[in-house]
């Protein structure tokens, strides 16, 4: 199977179609994030689930548990195949995130973002390296039953071997030309985080911004 979930963080609702039913030869499913969700809502992914990808809902939930269940619940309709969450939301929000999800759907935490460096963590209050963060939410994670977690590159090696069933989510992944989108700070390359684990590779921009998208999807696809 593909591993690679191409972002559709555009804008407008057509070009995110367009895009998709272009590419859709070359990934292995749609992730659809906050910038989506806000725009386009229930109606926007009931669109993009026409194009007969699985859809994972990068919803980055984060709230006291009773709240984060009733969102669950209420996306249940949209049969996504994967849905975040945020690990920092503690336990007991992850356990009751994960009875609310249903069967049919994986629910995976986020750890520390890939836009986040040492300093940006220490800024936050949080002691250690994005290192220690990660491994300790990721164990924090599979505590509560989730199905994985979603890290960097840098830190997916050391997951896969702590968790060797965990679903394994990484985005922050830059092929060589690519490495101008600099927001994100914790990078590799696809083949990199295949190689060190991931299930789930998640890319956006070197792909929806590219030139030409099939071409970028298809260099990727071929590197893996
Ligand atoms: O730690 C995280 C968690 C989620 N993301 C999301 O992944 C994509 C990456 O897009 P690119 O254009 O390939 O940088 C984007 O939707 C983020 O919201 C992440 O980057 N890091």
């Amino acid at each position: 199977m593909n591993p690679i979930y191409l972002a559709l963080d555009l804008p407008r609702l057509d070009a995110a179609v367009a895009l998709a039913q272009k590419v859709k030869g070359h990934v292995g499913g749609l992730k659809l994030g906050l910038e989506f969700f806000c725009a386009h809502g229930h109606h926007g992914v009931h669109e993009l689930a026409k194009v007969g990808l699985p859809i994972f809902l990068d919803l980055k939930l984060h709230d006291i548990p009773n709240t984060v269940a009733g969102a669950m619940q209420a996306i249940h309709v949209l049969q996504p195949a994967i849905v975040t969450v945020h690990a920092a939301g503690g336990r007991a929000m992850l356990e009751d995130a994960k009875a609310a999800a249903g069967d049919h759907c994986k629910v995976v935490a986020v750890t520390v973002l890939t836009s986040l460096d040492d300093a940006d963590l220490a800024a936050t209050g949080v002691g250690g390296t994005p290192h220690d963060q990660v491994l300790r939410l990721a164990d924090l994670a599979q505590e509560a039953g989730l199905d994985g977690i979603v890290c960097s590159g840098h830190e997916v090696g050391e997951v896969h071997r702590r968790w060797k069933n965990g679903y394994l989510v990484v985005p922050g992944l830059r092929p060589a030309e690519a490495g101008h989108l600099a927001d994100q700070k914790r990078v590799v390359t696809p083949r990199s985080a295949r190689d060190a684990g991931a299930s789930v590779l998640v890319i956006g921009r070197p792909i929806a911004r590219a030139e030409d998208p099939v071409a970028a999807a298809r260099a990727i696809e071929a590197t893996l």
